[in-house]
This record gives structure tokens, sequence and C-alpha cells, in this order.
């Protein structure tokens, strides 16, 4: 990969990589974009095949993360880290102190979060060494962990998506293969269980499986077998990349709704589906309620208020379905056109009190 070349073409404006030998870190901070403020975005640590796919990762979920927070109305632009290692061996404190620092070095230009492989006790070793952190412990009027409330979002989205295909937005009966059921997955399928649907789920964790099949009347299925269930809606909650061409011919579902990040292995996939009458919600518009959450932290955290923000993707989704069907343009066009329509014109409007590149208030 040739990074500078990579780094022009998406328009991204940092990436720092980050090694501490003491603790083993290695980290890549990538920030995408800042017009609309500081870069949040969570940290994933995750065993990569090689350095070049990590740095890949990091880039994505970045420049994802700039158009999650601007489609969501949020004042934040999109940054992420990926952190190299294994989570369940190869963490320590030195380790998340380490990478504190160097998050604490860049001043607030980027403020991270917890991801896949990262906990809230991660995050509050790194609060020893730097406020720009969000989802620690509430004991600090935080908010915590922001899956749960990721999951809302995801539930409330998957409605809209399903009046959408269906002409109701009642999820009672209809049946939801799920991909992943991790700390998100686990309460979408309390939301979908309680609203009266039926589930089926598979994950890489047979313990993960066994919790939702004992607490939530799951059906247990092969990990290969997900894409090709008779089932109404399917949600990918596990990792990226998962709308591809093998994928694709097996689904038999009429809508795609999940948490997972970067669902659409490649444009086209999402030009693929879109063709076939699928009705996809782009996944950083539904699964924007964990980042919402935490942005909601640094105003002085308040659970009400930030759960009625997220009562807001189900609108969010109504709106890319409009613009889809309004332009004639797959979903995922719709979403990245509504964020990029909401960069571009707080970038404008920003430079209303610039004159030669200077405040003019100010003069810096
Ligand atoms: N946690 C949050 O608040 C947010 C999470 N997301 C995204 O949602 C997805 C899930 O996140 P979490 O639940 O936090 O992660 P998690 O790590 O708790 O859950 C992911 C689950 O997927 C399983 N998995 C991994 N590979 C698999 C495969 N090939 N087939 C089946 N299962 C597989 C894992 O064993 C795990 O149980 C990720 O893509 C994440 O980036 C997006 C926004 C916010
Ligand atoms: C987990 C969130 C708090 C932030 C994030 O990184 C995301 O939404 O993907």
């Amino acid at each position: 990969m040739k990074i500078f070349d990579y780094m022009e073409t998406y328009d991204y404006e940092q990436l720092v990589f980050c090694q501490d030998k003491t603790s083993g870190l290695k980290a890549i901070i990538a920030i995408h974009d800042t017009t609309l403020g500081p870069a949040l975005g969570g940290t994933r640590m995750w065993t990569y095949e090689n350095e070049e796919a990590a740095i890949e990762d990091a880039l994505r979920l970045a420049k994802g993360m700039t158009y999650k927070n601007a489609a969501a109305g949020l004042n934040l632009g999109g940054g992420k880290t990926v952190i190299i290692g294994d989570p369940r061996k190869d963490k320590n404190e030195e380790m998340f102190r380490a990478f504190g620092r160097y998050i604490q070095g860049l001043n607030g230009r980027y403020i991270t979060a917890e991801d896949v492989g990262t906990t809230v006790a991660d995050m509050d070793l790194i609060h020893e060494e730097t406020n720009y952190v969000t989802g620690i412990s509430p004991a600090f009027g935080s908010s915590g962990n922001p899956s749960p409330v990721t999951a809302y979002g995801v539930y409330r989205g998957m409605k809209a998506a399903a009046k959408e295909a269906f002409g109701h937005d009642s999820l009672e009966g209809k049946v939801v293969a799920v991909q992943g059921v991790g700390n998100v997955a686990y309460t979408l399928c309390k939301y979908l269980h309680e609203e009266g649907a039926k589930l089926i789920v598979t994950d890489i964790n047979k313990e993960a499986v066994q919790r939702v099949v004992e607490d939530f009347d799951a059906k247990a299925v092969e990990v290969h077998e997900i894409y090709s269930v008779d089932c109404d809606i399917f949600a990918p909650c596990a990792l990226g990349a998962i709308i591809n061409d093998e994928t694709i011919p097996q689904l038999k579902a009429k809508v795609i709704a999940g948490a997972a990040n970067n669902q659409l292995k490649e444009t086209r996939h999402g030009d693929l589906i879109h063709e076939l009458g699928l009705v996809y919600a782009p996944d950083y518009v539904i699964n924007a309620g964990g980042v919402i959450n935490v942005a909601d932290e640094l105003n002085g955290y308040n659970h009400e208020r930030a759960i009625k923000r997220v009562e807001t993707i189900y609108n969010n989704v109504e709106k890319v379905f409009e613009i889809s069907k309004r332009d004639g343009i797959p979903t995922y066009v719709a979403a990245d056109r509504m964020a990029e329509e909401r960069i571009e014109r707080m970038r404008q409007s920003r430079s209303q009190f610039l004159q030669n590149g200077k405040h003019i208030l100010s003069g810096r």
C-alpha cells in the first residue's frame, strides 16, 4: 500500500504510529477529517494478519467515523485506533497508559472510546493519562459501555428498515438472522425477543451462542450457514466486509440491518444489493447509537438526552431511504451524500468568518 497516495485519495489528515517496547504497544491512530470537530472514534484491539491489514482497518474505520458522526448530526470528526494484539492475552496496564499518553499528545484532535476487543476497564486505564477518552466507568460521571445503546439504535433503525420493506415497523413474528452475538448483539437480541421476533444466531464463540439460545429462545446455526437461512432480516453484528460476492447470492433476507462497521466489502456490493431490491440500512447510520451516547459526555453526560438523540436513528434511516428513492441511488450512496452535504455546509458556513485564511474577529 502506498500510504500517502491512499491518504490523498480519500483525504485523510493524519496517521499516527505508536510504539512502546516495555508494554508491547503497537497502535495506529487514524484521523480522517476534523471539519466538524475533534475526531471521535473507538479503539479496536485485534490480531491482524500483518501490519498492512491493521493500517487499512484503521484507515477504513476512521473514514467511517467521519461519515457516522456527520450523519448523526454530531459536531465531531472521524478517527479510529487499532491496537495490534490479542485482546485475551496481550493486554496490560502499561499498554493502555502508554496509549493514553499518545492520545494526550494529540491535544484533543482525537478522542477515543471502546470498540471490538477493548473494554470500559481499558478506557479507565487510558483515562489515567488523558481526558480525551469517553465511555469510562459511570463512577467518573461517564456513560460506561456504549454497546447497549448501540444495540438500541440498531433496533430502532431495524424497525425503520422493516417499515420500508414490509409496510409496517413491527418486528413481531419476523425472523432475524444475527451474525455475531457479542456485546451489541446480545442486547439487540433482547429487544427483538421482547418484541416477538424469532432469532437465528451464530458466533465463533460457542458460549456467546449458548447465552442467547438460553436467554432469548434463539436457534443456533453454524457460522457458514447464517447467510443462507430462511429469514426476513439479516443482522450482521460481527466484523466487516460480509456483504460480498460469495454471500450476496446466498441471502434470503429482504432487509440487511446490523451493527457491524464497514459491512460492504466494496462499494459495488452496495450497488448489487440495491439492484436485487434488498433494503439495506447503511451501517454507519444504524450503528451510531454508541457514539451518540459517548459524545454526550462531552457536554456532561445526561442519559435521557443521549437516548432521545439515539431515537433519531429511526428518522435518519427513513431519510436515507427517501433520498435513495428520490434520486434513484443505492442507500449507501444516499447516506454518503447526506453526510458529505452536512460536512460541506459546515465548511462553507465556517468560512464566512474567514478572510484570507484568517478569522475576521480573532485574526488567527
Ligand atoms: N460496541 C459498540 O458500541 C459498537 C460496535 N460497532 C460494531 O459492531 C460490531 C460488533 O461490536 P461488539 O458487539 O462491540 O463486538 P464484540 O466483539 O463484543 O462482538 C462481536 C462478536 O462477533 C463474533 N464473531 C467474530 N467473527 C465472527 C464470525 N466470522 N462469525 C460469527 N461471529 C463472529 C465474536 O466472537 C463476538 O462474539 C463490530 O463490527 C463493531 O465495530 C459499531 C458501533 C458501536
Ligand atoms: C464504539 C463507539 C463508541 C465509537 C465507534 O468507534 C463506533 O461507533 O464504531
